[in-house]
């Protein structure tokens, strides 16, 4: 069959498929019982958005996966009623395979009080880290030089700037975890990074998918499902190596890093055995806050940039501002944020426009629930839709425009907004809010104050987008032309 053909054939199987539910396929649960491992694989061959079923089933349905039952949850304000307003009627779903991957440990895939107090011990040493010179905000400034440094070294011409930034953001959470960053042409800090992306982007393949429906098949046969539990082993062992390092010269009185401050919670929480502070969980905790930490902010600055290049009155609206209130030569900090309501309204539009997490991470009802005038029973899988909450039409006034207007008031105020989601919402929303904000608040802004951004010549810049786990622009290339 050639490739039109097969084409044509899977168009007419999605609309037997759509044909079946509008007939009213029935389910005891929801109105729409559709088998999810079958539409992921039709939604990753043809690029279909599994949004148009909300469109047509209304903010909450149902899908199946195996013998899972999933609840598929969109507009902000079901969102909203299933993150925040019920949160103690679930819990964090772990898939199978990352059950696999992390046996209770860590932060994304734990639940109950270890996962609480991991929790707020990761928040407090993200937000309260260092002091001195050695703050987060001084270790951020350093790191934005450095990438300003290398693209500089491009002299203007086009460049894929997405090796550069990954390595700048993990060298941010790597100071912060374990004290220690690389240059941007250390080869095996390179793989490593490559390795970490390749596993977000296979979390959200149909190979994750099938391993969750037929878990005890899956795991039997070949396939890229073990380059994911691969991947996270080689993480794992890598920071684990970074611990035992630590070990040795250690001293309580003076905390370098995260790695530092937990060898002192192991010791001041020995008699808790339920918190679960110990080398094992430190080293799956360290590999939650390095995956999440990097390629989520890569992403995001990626799509700033890009979004910066395909609208050139904004990127110089951006830079007047930052001319006015920071001038050229001065080290902008985080305080400055206060003053810079377009900067500020420009990156919280690049988060709802960027969407990059589109479909959250799940969760599981933890007793028999009620979600809208839907019955939830003890045992069903949640997937709350984040991408319709940062593009529900009842919320933003032009939903699909890059606008950062929707941050603004009539006097050019910055504007707080309720359906602003990208980091979820409720208790288990992203332990990494405050750091990725800081992070991409200073690196937007020194790269704005440093380059402006253009396409290629002759190229016209793409929002297109690519779907893993996350939502990240197609690969491009851009001018770094010094101010
Ligand atoms: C633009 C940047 C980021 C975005 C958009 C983002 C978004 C998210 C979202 C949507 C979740 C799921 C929350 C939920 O289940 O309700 C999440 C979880 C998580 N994020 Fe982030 N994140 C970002 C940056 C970071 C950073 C910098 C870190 C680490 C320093 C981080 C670490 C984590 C961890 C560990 C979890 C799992 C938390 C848990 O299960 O309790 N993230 N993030």
């Amino acid at each position: 069959m050639n490739g039109q053909k097969f084409t044509w054939t899977l168009q007419n199987l999605v609309k037997s498929l759509y044909r079946r539910v509008e007939r009213g396929t029935k389910s005891i649960l929801m109105p729409l019982d559709l088998e999810w491992g079958v539409i992921k694989t039709l939604v990753g061959v043809m690029g279909r958005c599994p949004n148009s079923f909300a469109h047509i089933y209304g903010d909450i349905f149902s899908l199946r996966r195996g013998s899972t039952k999933i609840v598929y949850v969109s507009g902000y304000k079901m969102v909203k009623e299933a993150l925040v307003t019920q949160v103690d009627s679930f819990a964090r779903y772990v898939t199978p395979l990352f059950g696999e991957i992390y046996q209770g440990r860590g932060l994304s895939f734990s639940n109950g009080y270890s996962w609480r107090k991991q929790q707020q011990f990761a928040v407090s040493h993200l937000k309260n880290f260092g002091e001195g010179k050695k703050t987060l905000e001084h270790h951020i400034q350093r790191e934005c030089h450095f990438l300003c440094e290398a693209f500089k070294e491009e002299q203007g011409h086009p460049f894929d700037p997405l090796v550069k930034i990954n390595n700048a953001v993990a060298n941010v959470i790597g100071t912060l975890v374990f004290g220690q960053r690389y240059e941007y042409d250390d080869i095996q800090f390179q793989k490593l990074l490559r390795m970490s992306a390749e596993s977000v982007h296979l979390t959200g393949s149909v190979w994750n998918e099938w391993y969750d429906a037929f878990p005890s098949i899956m795991s039997r046969i070949p396939g890229p499902h073990h380059i994911i539990i691969t991947n996270y082993r080689r993480l794992a062992a890598f920071l684990k190596e970074k611990i035992e390092k630590h070990k040795l010269d250690w001293d309580p009185n003076e905390p370098r890093d995260y790695i530092d401050t937990y060898l002192a919670e192991i010791e001041k929480r020995k008699n808790d055995k339920e918190a679960r502070f110990d080398l094992d969980n430190l080293a799956w905790c360290m590999v939650d806050l390095f995956e999440g930490g990097t390629g989520t902010t890569t992403t995001t600055l990626c799509w700033a940039l890009l979004y910066m290049m395909k609208y050139p009155l904004i990127q110089e609206k951006v830079q007047e501002e930052i001319d006015r209130m920071i001038g050229r030569s001065s080290i902008c900090t985080l305080a400055d944020k206060a003053s810079m309501p377009y900067t500020n309204a420009v990156l919280h539009e690049v988060h709802r426009k960027g969407n990059i997490v589109p479909l959250n991470m799940s969760r599981v009802a933890i007793k028999d629930t009620t979600l809208g005038s839907y019955f939830i029973p003890k045992g069903t899988v949640m997937i709350t839709n984040l991408s319709s909450v940062l593009n529900d039409k009842r919320e933003w006034e032009t939903p699909d425009t890059f606008n950062p207007g929707h941050f603004l008031d009539s006097g050019g105020h910055f504007r707080r907004r309720d359906a602003f989601f990208p980091f979820s919402a409720g208790k288990r929303l992203c332990p990494g809010e405050y750091l990725a904000r800081a992070e991409l608040f200073l690196l937007f802004t020194i790269l704005l104050q440093t380059f402006t951004f253009c396409p290629s010549p002759g190229e016209e810049p793409s929002l297109d987008s690519h779907l893993g786990f996350t939502r990240a622009p197609m690969p491009y290339k851009f001018c770094a032309v010094p101010r």
